[in-house]
């Protein structure tokens, strides 16, 4: 997977919108948000043929923009829809059964820690997830932040690897979390919650990226 992609990686679910979830993501993709992640859980999330009918709304508007469609751990949406890939955490598949259903998907995984990281890379995902970096309120499970220095010693053992940083990063942190080894920043409220969207994506971008 090419680290670019990795620049400004959305991830939204209708959960983490005040207003309607559709504009947001239209926005964002106007912005130049480089990856989307559908991310429908929690307390009120679709389900159903709702959920998927907001799924493939989501994906024509990703394919619109020619950004990545990526299904959070979901499996059997992500094929069904042809989705561009998944991302799992460590308590969902394995990615060898994914990997057999879907040849040329992107395949994502959460990791916390080296042993985790070495295992997703082993185990042929496309690119790690490393975090919360810093206090997240999208997450109601996360782990307890683990800061900049951590995502540094992850950056030295996965060499040049694709790594996104994730967990309370903002306008403010996004270039801190950059500059210690992330090759990209992923997003929930910081998008979800702007009044200028516009102007957010544009502050979140690494610039004049060749
Ligand atoms: C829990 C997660 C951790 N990392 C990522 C991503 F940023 F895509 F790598 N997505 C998630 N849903
Ligand atoms: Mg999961």
């Amino acid at each position: 997977m090419d680290c670019n992609r990795l620049n400004v990686y959305f991830i939204m679910g209708t959960v983490n919108c005040k207003k309607d979830p559709l504009k947001t993501l239209e926005e964002a993709l106007q912005a130049g948000i480089t990856c989307f992640q559908l991310r429908e859980k929690g307390e009120g999330a679709l389900i159903g043929a709702a959920y998927e009918e907001f799924a493939r709304a989501c994906q024509k508007m990703c394919q619109s923009y020619q950004v990545p469609f990526i299904v959070n751990d979901d499996v059997e949406l992500a094929l069904k829809l042809n989705a561009d890939g998944i991302h799992v955490g460590q308590e969902d598949l394995a990615l060898s059964t994914f990997r057999e259903q879907a040849k040329g998907k992107i395949v994502g995984v959460s990791v916390h820690n080296s042993r985790e990281m070495k295992q997703a890379i082993l185990n042929g995902a496309d690119y790690v997830g490393i975090g919360p970096i810093y206090r997240t309120k999208s997450k109601t499970d996360a782990k307890p932040p683990a800061g900049l220095p951590f995502l540094s010693a992850m950056r030295k053992q996965a060499g040049n690897f694709p790594i996104v940083g994730i967990g309370g990063i903002t306008e403010e942190n996004a270039s801190a979390v950059r500059s210690s080894g992330a090759d990209g920043v992923s997003v929930i409220s910081v998008i979800c919650h702007s009044k200028d969207i516009k102007q957010t994506v544009e502050n979140l971008l690494l610039e004049n990226i060749n």
